[in-house]
């Protein structure tokens, strides 16, 4: 990582990669648009206790982080998410979904499924990651199932990984309340979209399991509603979310940084 980084307001990351899609690097994310709760407000983090914690802006511990990378099963939130830590860090976001539909030309992940294949789709990710890991202060949303091949690995090793690990019923709920089409892997039995959504995340979570939890910090959405008192996951803002991944990136670099020295 760059030691030298600092988390001062963005000034753009630069594209070093060999191709540049059109529009890329895509317009960072508007200012203002972390939603309405209150946890968008304290940039102070307080622990559970109440102590103080690092500010994520200003604090030191996060400075040396360069990039990172949300990863977790389709609708876990790494694209709304990941959106929030950009903002609140000052850093570019980029979902790796929206640079592979550029690279390629073709509007949206499930039309390139169809048109081409779920293979020719992971090879242009796999450019994509490889292409974005020379980059710093940057967020990435990867694919879903970018997780599943080692070499994609090596590109996102390049940051700090976050895994976003939502219960699959809670996963199944919000993707049946937008649909199926646009998750091609989803898409492909009829059904009412809970119960195929659930069936099909159900088996490539078992598939994924283990390559998900090797990500450098896992997010639980279970563990933040056992921090506030309840167990409904489906409650959790995004912003609440965000919040959680900021202190578990924190927790990382700090330990990781003991062990250095
Ligand atoms: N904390 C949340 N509570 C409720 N709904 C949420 C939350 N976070 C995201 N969503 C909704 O869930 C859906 C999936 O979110 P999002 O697109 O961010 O997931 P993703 O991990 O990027 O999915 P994919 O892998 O398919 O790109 C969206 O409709 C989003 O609005
Ligand atoms: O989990 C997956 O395999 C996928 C997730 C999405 O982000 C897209 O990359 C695509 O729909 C495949
Ligand atoms: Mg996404």
């Amino acid at each position: 990582m760059d030691a030298g980084l600092g988390l001062r307001p963005r000034p753009g990351a630069a594209w070093t990669g060999r191709r540049k899609p059109q529009g890329f690097p895509p317009a960072t994310v508007p200012a203002a648009r972390l939603d309405q709760n209150p946890a968008r407000r304290p940039l102070v983090l307080r622990s559970d206790a109440g102590s103080r914690s690092t500010d994520p802006i200003r604090g030191a511990s996060l400075k040396g982080l360069c990039c990172h990378k949300s990863a977790g099963m389709m609708g876990s939130g790494k694209t709304t998410v990941g959106k929030i830590i950009a903002e609140v860090l000052g850093y570019s976001f980029f979902d790796s979904d929206k640079l592979v539909e550029q690279s390629v030309g073709i509007p949206s992940v499930a039309e390139i499924f169809q048109v081409h294949s779920e293979a020719f789709f992971r090879d242009n990710e796999s450019e994509v990651l490889r292409d974005l890991s020379s980059m710093h202060r940057l967020i990435v949303a990867t694919g879903g199932g970018a997780v599943i091949r080692p070499i994609n690995w090596s590109y996102m090793r390049k940051g700090l990984t976050i895994w976003l690990d939502v219960p699959l019923d809670a996963l199944a709920r919000r993707i049946a309340a937008v649909g199926t089409a646009s998750r091609p892997l989803l898409h492909q039995e009829s059904g009412d979209p809970y119960a195929k959504a659930y069936a099909k995340l159900t088996a490539l979570f078992e598939q994924r399991m283990d390559s998900y939890a090797n990500a450098d910090a896992r997010v639980s959405l279970e563990n933040i509603a056992l921090k506030q008192g309840h167990n409904d996951v489906n409650v959790l803002t995004p912003s609440a979310i965000a919040i959680e991944a900021l202190l578990k990136m924190e927790s990382f670099l700090t330990e990781k940084a003991m062990v250095r020295n």
